[in-house]
Parts: C-alpha cells; sequence; structure tokens
C-alpha cells in the first residue's frame, strides 16, 4: 500500500505523475459517452489500447459492441519515487469495465513490437478465443526496436527539404504562449527510421504471425489508425517524416488487401493526446479547431463508435479514392478549414486566449493525466500502487 496525495509535477506538456483516481474518472467518463448495448459476441485485438484512440476504441468496443479479447500496451508501474504511468491505471479501470459489462477481455503490458509478445498473445488468443474477428492497430511510439534485428529506430518529427517555422502553442507554468518552432528538414535516414517506427511493417507482422496460426477469423478486419490533417500543419505532419510514414502504413494496407485481407486505414481526426501534443504546432492548430467547432469537434468516442459500425457492418464504409476509412470529414470541411486558417494568422500572444481555446487544451492536456477531472478531490491521499489486471 502506499497512499499519497499526487499534485502535477512536470514542465510543459509533460507530466512526470499520473493521478490515480483522476485516471478512473476518464476511463468512467468515456464510457458514459457510449450508449450501453447487448451485442453478438465478437473478439478482438487492440494495440495500443492504453490512450487516445485506441482506449476510446477499446471502451466503445466493450460497451457498445459487444467486444471481447485482448488490448496490448506499454505501460510504467509506479516506482518509489513516481507514480505509474496514466495508461497503466487508465487500463486498471477499463479492465474492471469489462467485467461490469459481463465482457471476456485481458490487458497485456508488453512492447508490440517485439516478437516474444506477439508469441505471447497470439497463444491468449488461441487458447482463449480460438481467433479473432478485428485488429485494432493504434500505437503511437518514439521508437522501436526491430527483433530479428535488434537494431533500434528512432521516429524523426520532421520536415522534409527545407526547415520550416511553424507557430506553436506553449505553457510556461500560468500563461499559454504563442512561440515560433523552427523544424528541421529529415535526413534520409531519419525518414528510413521514421518508416521502420510509424510505418506499416509490425502491423504486416501482426497479421502475418496471427495468419500463420490460423488465428483470423472468417469476416476478419483490421484496421490502422492515420492522419491526413489541415494545410496548416502539412509542412511538419503529412508533408513531413511523419507523413512519410503514414503513407507507408497506408500503402501497407493496400498491399494486405490485396492478398485478400479486409485491411484498412482509418482517418482519424485531431484529437488532444499523448503523441500529438509532442508535434509543433498541432497544439495550437488544435485550439483554434476546437474554437471553431466547438461541440461538433469529433471527440475520440465518437470516432470510434463510427469506426465500430463500418468494421462490424451495421454501416457501409464511408471509404475514399485511397480506399481508407474517412472519420475526420468534419475536421476538413472548406469552412471549418478557412476560419482555421484565418484564426492562425491572425493569433498573436495579445489575442491568443480569444482566438485559441487554450483553457480547454490545457485542461485536455492535464487529463491525458488524469489532473483537472470534474469530480475528483486532488487533496485527497490516493492509492498509487494498483496491480495490473490480471487476465
Ligand atoms: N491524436 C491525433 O490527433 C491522431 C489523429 C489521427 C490519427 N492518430 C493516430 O492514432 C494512433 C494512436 O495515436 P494516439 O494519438 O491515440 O496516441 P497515444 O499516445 O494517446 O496512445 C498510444 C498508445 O500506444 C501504446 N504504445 C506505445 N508504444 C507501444 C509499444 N511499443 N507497444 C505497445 N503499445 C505501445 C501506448 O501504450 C498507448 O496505448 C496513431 O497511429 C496516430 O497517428 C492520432
Amino acid at each position: 500500500m502506499s497512499e499519497r496525495v499526487v499534485k502535477p509535477v512536470g514542465r510543459g506538456f509533460l507530466f512526470l505523475d499520473s493521478h490515480p483516481a483522476g485516471c478512473v474518472q476518464v476511463v468512467r467518463d468515456l464510457a458514459a459517452a457510449v450508449e450501453p448495448r447487448t451485442a453478438e459476441r465478437r473478439v478482438a485485438l487492440v494495440i495500443g489500447s492504453s490512450a487516445g484512440y485506441g482506449l476510446a476504441t477499446t471502451i466503445a468496443g466493450l460497451a457498445q459492441f459487444g467486444i471481447d479479447g485482448v488490448g496490448i500496451a506499454f505501460e510504467k508501474d509506479a516506482t518509489a519515487r513516481r507514480t505509474a504511468s496514466a495508461g497503466w491505471y487508465r487500463t486498471a479501470e477499463t479492465a474492471r469495465l469489462a467485467a461490469e459489462l459481463g465482457r471476456d477481455f485481458t490487458f497485456v503490458n508488453a512492447d508490440a513490437f517485439a516478437d516474444t509478445t506477439k508469441t505471447e498473445v497470439l497463444d491468449l488468443i488461441a487458447e482463449r478465443f480460438g481467433g479473432i474477428d478485428h485488429l485494432i492497430y493504434s500505437v503511437a511510439a518514439p521508437r522501436r526496436t526491430d527483433p530479428r534485428t535488434g537494431e533500434t529506430y528512432q521516429s524523426a518529427l520532421k520536415t522534409i527539404g527545407a526547415p520550416y517555422t511553424t507557430k506553436s502553442l506553449a505553457y510556461d507554468g500560468t500563461e499559454p504562449q504563442l512561440t515560433e518552432v523552427t523544424v528541421d528538414p529529415a535526413t534520409d535516414d531519419d525518414l528510413a527510421q521514421t518508416v521502420k517506427v510509424m510505418g506499416g511493417e509490425d502491423w504486416a507482422r501482426w497479421i502475418t504471425a496471427l495468419q500463420d496460426r490460423g488465428l483470423l477469423n472468417e469476416g476478419f478486419n483490421t484496421v490502422a489508425l492515420t492522419y491526413i490533417g489541415s494545410d496548416i500543419t502539412s509542412a511538419i505532419y503529412r508533408q513531413g517524416s511523419i507523413g512519410t510514414a503514414k503513407a507507408d502504413l497506408e500503402q501497407t494496407a493496400l498491399t494486405l488487401a490485396k492478398d485478400g485481407l479486409s485491411a484498412y486505414t482509418s482517418v482519424n481526426g485531431a484529437a488532444v493526446t499523448q503523441a500529438s501534443s509532442a508535434i509543433p504546432g498541432i497544439g495550437l492548430y488544435t485550439s483554434l479547431l476546437h474554437k471553431t467547432l466547438g461541440d461538433t469537434m469529433q471527440t475520440p468516442i465518437e470516432q470510434s463508435i463510427n469506426l465500430w459500425t463500418q468494421l462490424t457492418g451495421a454501416a457501409p464504409y464511408d471509404l475514399d479514392d485511397d480506399n481508407r476509412i474517412r472519420l475526420d470529414r468534419w475536421e476538413l470541411t472548406p469552412e471549418a478549414q478557412s476560419e482555421v486558417h484565418t484564426a492562425w494568422q491572425s493569433a498573436t500572444q495579445e489575442n491568443l486566449t480569444q482566438v485559441a481555446d487554450t483553457t480547454w487544451f490545457f485542461t485536455e492536456i492535464r487529463k491525458l493525466y488524469g489532473f483537472d477531472v470534474e469530480g475528483v478531490d486532488y487533496d485527497a491521499e490516493v492509492e498509487v500502487e494498483v496491480p495490473w489486471p490480471a487476465g
């Protein structure tokens, strides 16, 4: 037992500790946004199930689409000095939610890129479920060690060709700051490494491994998440090193589909997650987008419900010309983009909090660590040593 008061300690968008009770409430709030329904049983493997889009897909799947199966995440346990990572606490609560909903769902804490994880999870699937109907690949990682070569690759957030200077949002601990960040161009090696981390190789390896063991059920389909976004962020995102990796991921889907698999990428909209907040300019863009769209900015839960509706065949796939499932149409309407463009151009330090929803953005950032969540007593002592849910 290790109870203590947990306060936010950190700099900018990064906090060193997470609040267990806040993370519990975040999971409950996500679940409350899903209408529970008893559906036929389907088996899903969600890779990246503890945060952002993967968490939303897991919760929507558990509550509304009757999924059993396995979730994989890579999270840190508490130490003598630090709390566990937020994804650890969220996973513990998601497991409780799954049990309450009568679902058979196991969470594995391991590196999805490792072959040992694939073997462990495939054994579990073979033993417990006999096969899967859906695979959701929602990993966002800064690095990957390829177990077959032992080499470690680092993902880069760089432009292609020339440096690019963007407006960006920062936080000095008291006030939001409008800053300028210059992003360097990627070398060929940076690009190759980013593709190794965030491209389609590992997703394809999971599918091949499942296929080799005969664990893909009739009607199986799979989705890996991708992003396109606005012209405003394209020099850094879509036309940058990370966009090169996303193009590789999308190409992987096309190759898998050619082999007869029902494999897609889904283009999700901008959301505040740990992964996205690390990208220069994205925080400002997302704050402006929220100011423009308000409640019509679709949450990860809403997009996940939309995704499951399509994966389970309740609605036809909403595909674009490149065979990608589009969950981001609300983000890229000409009206929304034109308004965000104007706001982006006009943003200055003086008008920042009027043109951008910075308060909303920083609350969302703190919520990623379980802080600023309504209904949580942050002065109370809380148990920080929480066991990973038993399989
Ligand atoms: N956030 C956005 O705005 C946005 C928009 C569109 C698409 N996407 C895509 O959605 C996907 C998920 O991103 P996110 O923003 O939800 O990220 P996130 O940081 O919120 O979550 C990442 C997840 O990956 C897991 N993970 C990281 N490394 C792992 C590893 N080695 N093994 C197992 N699990 C690991 C983490 O535990 C976590 O569950 C990415 O492909 C991202 O590009 C994000």
